[in-house]
């Protein structure tokens, strides 16, 4: 296994404390929070709308932020920083580009879910809907693969860094890491994760402003911006880049760093298209704002490896041969698969306070996106195995009983899985780069089939199955021809995971598409995935009716004040309920959401980086500075999108929390009376 004696400046008590003490911290938050709005609001968390889909209501700011926390993994923040260090600056820019385009791309799937399925719980319903039993099982199998893999590479990352921090036992990490996260998802479902997705990123935000600011304006190790600058200069002359241009780590022309976007690219459709999580998010949005929420999501979200490697990973290369630096000399290959780049640098710069918050970081990271996978696996689940195939008419009392237990299921599943990486020797950096030929296949026709009407079940099954066959042999076949091996470490080179990576994910939409235009379905017309769950349109329309009555004779101020809080004129509900404003809506979304989320990619992956690698420019001082001030204000911009804005959304209803625990405590009862339900129309426009 790993040695990773030289960064251990910790004592295992801290790595048990943090692992277990924030664990616990976060689930008795959960809890005290979980009672506030059971007993303050509509929201109800024993129902399985709203433990799932939490109500379909949840404002642009705080689906933002859970953006960012479920796409923050410890691969962003640890391969982030081991990229930079292997191909400079080009790296830590082409992870963040390359990551960020899907989750642009995402808005524009968002809006069509709303249109197409308003009442779906997941995206492999619609595919139920549209292409039967035998569809919904392959892609359910590529859905919860993905979820299996990004789980497990969470833990493997985060259990790592831990393990070498501290000397915690890697394995004891991989089981106790979730058990925190278990907990607060059971006691608070979809709603809960977004509540500590929104604590974590904004924790997140704090340390890597810490790092930043500390880095370049205190350390005397770097020098501030000049003093980094000569530093990564001189660099080049002891360890130069091969592939970049002058073998400099201050330039974009990197033939390397190239092979890594497309793989990065490549990968992150599969991790974002194929992985519930997202679309989870788009289901628990309010409809009239879900594009703003993944735009916001995306431009947030790219601020975070490109801080992270601009400070950490440059300082890694920086530092590589001062004394202090724990792996002196610079990192060996198993110490960089590993992810241990970014903690070097923060044990050097910062030292055991700066290891105590690398920790916290990752610690948030892991267990924010844990909470994401945890839901939506349990999701999937519940609703696409147990509902669907097993309990069709299972009550909602044991759906949300089988929620839980999924949840639990999956927190052991990850865990167990994440000890075999450990055990049979796989890296988190292989995982990261060839994991994407398992799940891109299914890429294209999961996005054909929700914008696609033409697609027919055969196009599906076919592009899936026949991708991830054309992805596979062709990893296999370069890695053999290539490295002249197959072995763990020849598979997991970067032209061996870019053949597969692009092979999947290119074959599955072309297979898909071609059999479609051969033989298009001519009949589909979206009816059959607009009516996904009968029931939760039932006790839409029963709830409507039920307030309609109610807002005849609403008079009294308590009622108003939970009408201020839920929103709204029942006449308007019932308008938008009639759809076709909520329709138009959503059309003029999907065409702003297509051209912003086209704008943007545009933005950071051609008008950026193509004509900086064209013209092999290598940055001076003043426009690497410019580089870097722009980095952080890009993160003080990402820290108002996940850490403001959700505040400012929620002030009226935490004014009307605050005024009913208030009146509880003084004796007064002004609270809600209970409401069991409100339609998910209704609450569109006023959850938290
Ligand atoms: N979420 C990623 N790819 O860092």
């Amino acid at each position: 296994m790993l040695s990773t004696q030289g960064a251990q400046i910790l004592s295992q008590g801290i790595g048990y404390g943090v692992v277990l003490g924030i664990g616990f911290v976060f689930a008795v938050l959960m809890m005290v929070l979980s009672v506030l709005q059971n007993r303050y609001t509509s929201f109800r968390t024993t129902t399985p709308e709203e433990f799932n889909t939490a109500s379909r209501a949840v404002k642009p700011g705080l689906i933002a932020a859970g953006i960012v926390s479920a796409w923050t993994w410890a691969a962003t923040l640890l391969q982030s920083c081991t990229v930079t260090y292997e191909y400079g600056a080009a790296g830590g820019y082409y992870y963040a580009a390359g990551a960020t385009l899907q989750v642009f791309l995402m808005s524009i799937l968002a809006v069509r879910v709303k249109t197409i399925a308003p009442y779906c719980h997941t995206y492999l319903e619609i595919i139920h809907a549209r292409y039967g039993n035998t569809a919904h099982f392959i892609f359910a199998t590529f859905a919860l693969a993905t979820n299996l893999i990004v789980s497990s590479m969470l833990l493997l990352g985060g259990s790592a860094v831990v393990n070498a921090f501290t000397g915690m036992n890697i394995y004891a990490a991989n089981f106790l890491i979730p058990v925190g996260v278990m907990a607060y998802v059971i006691l608070g479902g979809l709603r809960a994760t977004f509540l500590c997705d929104y604590s974590h990123t904004t924790i997140l935000m704090i340390i890597l402003f810490y790092f930043f600011f500390y880095t370049y304006t205190k350390s005397d190790l770097i020098g501030g911006m000049e003093g980094m600058y000569h530093m990564l200069v001189e660099a080049a002359e002891i360890r130069p880049v091969a592939g970049n241009k002058d073998g400099s780590y201050l330039t974009l022309k990197s033939n390397n760093g190239l092979v890594f976007l497309i793989i990065q690219m490549f990968g992150a459709f599969g991790n974002v298209t194929v992985d519930q999580g997202y679309w989870q998010r788009a289901i628990a949005s309010q409809a009239k704002t879900t594009m703003y929420a993944y735009l916001m999501g995306g431009i947030a979200w790219f601020a975070v490896p490109m801080t992270m490697s601009t400070v950490m990973g440059l300082a890694a290369v920086a530092l590589a041969n001062n004394p202090s630096f724990p792996y002196l000399g610079g990192l060996s290959s198993t110490e960089l698969n590993a992810g241990l780049t970014a903690p070097a640098a923060v044990v050097t710069l910062l030292g055991k306070g700066g290891a105590v918050a690398m920790l916290i970081l990752l610690f948030m990271a892991v267990t924010s996106a844990s909470s994401s996978e945890m839901i939506a696996t349990s999701s999937v689940l519940t609703f696409d195995i147990y509902q669907l195939h097993i309990n069709p008419e299972a009550s909602p009392e044991r759906l949300i009983r089988v929620s839980h237990m999924m949840v639990a299921i999956w927190a052991i599943v990850m865990s167990s899985v994440a000890c075999i990486w450990n055990a049979i020797g796989i890296s988190l950096n292989w995982l990261y780069l060839f994991s994407g030929t398992i799940y891109t296949p299914a890429v294209g026709p999961i996005i054909f089939t929700i914008l696609w009407r033409k697609q027919t079940r055969a196009a599906a099954i076919g592009g899936a199955l026949g991708g991830l066959a054309v992805g596979v042999i062709s990893w296999l076949v370069v890695a053999k021809t290539y490295y002249g091996e197959l072995t763990i470490a020849s598979t997991g080179d970067p032209y061996s995971t870019l053949a597969g990576n692009m092979a999947s994910c290119m074959a599955g939409g072309i297979i898909a598409a071609v059999i479609t235009l051969l033989k298009p379905d001519t009949t589909f017309d979206w009816t059959a995935t607009k009516n996904i769950n009968p029931r939760g349109r039932k006790l839409d329309a029963e709830a409507l009716r039920k307030m309609s009555s109610e807002d005849k004779d609403s008079d009294t101020v308590g009622e108003k004040e939970q009408e201020d809080i839920v929103a709204l004129s029942v006449k308007e509900v019932a308008s938008l309920n009639g759809r076709p404003e909520e329709q138009e809506i959503l059309k003029r979304s999907l065409k702003r959401a297509a051209w912003a989320s086209s704008i943007m990619s545009f933005i950071v992956l051609i008008l950026i980086p193509i004509p900086m690698f064209f013209s092999h420019y290598v940055f001076s001082l003043n426009f690497f500075k410019a580089w870097v001030i722009i980095g952080i204000i890009w993160l003080f911009v990402a820290a108002c999108i996940t850490s403001v804005l959700p505040l400012w959304e929620s002030r009226r209803a935490m004014t009307f929390i605050g005024r009913g625990v208030v009146k509880d405590i003084f004796g007064s009862d002004r609270r809600p009376k209970e409401q069991t339900t409100v339609p998910q129309s209704h609450q569109m426009r006023s959850g938290t």
